[in-house]
């Protein structure tokens, strides 16, 4: 693991940069038409068609590795015996992008809690690039929004530096693009459904413009056609990425680069990175459940 994270910090400059050219890539074949046969898009329902909807994280700037790491990490809440990690030692930075997998209840949102410095390490020490920006999404966020505040008077609160004559018509575009359709700029963000609340907290997120995206469940309200453009986004962005997903399929599109992508995964108390790919984690997993139903 240390060797890895060694590694990882020498070759992210390499990693950023191959990340940059694919990205160029892809929007050249996007912008020629070409269709990526293994992953045909999905159909739109029709009444959807009428905005388009195209997420995006700015490319970030440039600090020196590494950004993020717990080193020799322990946790456990108070009062919870029957919960610990430990010795956990891992690391991120630009263009890392780290898929975090694990059976239910074995720690994954703790640990980007830990990440995030959201909660503190019992044992070990968490480090920080000074500079750095993170942005959140996570179920808890979209609940912190300031509810009787409308998107647009709340992200400029949030971010008053906007740039463009006038301020308000920048954010109603990046709130357009995120996929909020302009009717609900100005309603009380209570009436907003799930989903559309999402939106909020991902242009917030953009606006933010971080170096690493911690992402918990970032699907469980988007529509189709919103999680193929957050996955878009996320293949593009060239910082660092954290995700815990039942969404297999936006694992598989996000983290699919084998020389910038980790699968941590955690499981009986503690944090292992997968020596594969997250495809061959799969079958790995298939294949232990098959020996198991055989058993
Ligand atoms: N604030 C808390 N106080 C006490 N125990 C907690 C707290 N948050 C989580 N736990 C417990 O810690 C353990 C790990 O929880 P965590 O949410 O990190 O797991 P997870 O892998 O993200 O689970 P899931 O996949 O179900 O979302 C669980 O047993 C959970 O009940």
């Amino acid at each position: 693991m240390k060797a890895a994270k060694r590694m990882g910090s020498q070759v992210s400059q390499k990693k950023v940069e191959a990340k940059c050219n694919v990205a160029k890539e892809a929007s050249k074949n996007k912008s020629k038409g070409i269709v990526d046969e293994d992953e045909p898009p999905p159909e739109v329902p029709k009444k959807w068609r009428d905005y388009i909807v195209e997420f995006h994280f700015p490319v970030p700037t440039e600090l020196t590795p590494p950004l993020m790491q717990l080193i020799e990490v322990s946790f456990s809440y108070p009062n919870r015996e029957d919960f610990r990690l430990s010795d956990v030692d891992v690391g991120i930075d630009m263009g890392t992008c780290v898929a975090i997998v694990g059976p239910n209840g074995a720690g994954k949102s703790t640990l980007l809690n830990l990440l995030a410095r959201d909660l503190v390490p019992s044992e070990g020490e968490v480090r920080r690039s000074q500079k750095l920006r993170v942005g959140r999404y996570s179920q808890h966020f979209v609940d912190l929004l300031t509810m009787e505040e409308p998107p647009v008077q709340y992200l400029l609160r949030i971010h008053p530096n906007q740039e463009g004559l006038s301020k308000q018509e920048v954010v109603r575009a990046k709130l357009g693009k995120f996929g909020l359709p302009s009717d609900n700029h100005h309603t009380p963000i209570a009436k907003l459904s799930g989903g559309q609340k999402a939106r909020v907290v991902f242009t917030s997120i953009s606006m933010s413009k971080p170096h690493i995206l911690i992402l918990d469940e970032p699907t469980n309200h988007l529509d189709i056609q919103s999680i193929n453009a957050l996955a878009d986004a996320l293949d593009e962005f060239t910082g660092g990425i954290v995700l815990v997903s039942h969404n297999s399929r936006l694992i598989s599109r996000v983290c699919d680069d084998e020389e910038r992508s980790e699968i941590w995964v955690v499981e009986n108390g503690t944090v292992e990175k997968f020596p594969g790919t997250f495809q061959e984690y799969k079958e790995e997993l298939q294949q232990e459940i098959r020996a198991e139903v055989d058993d």
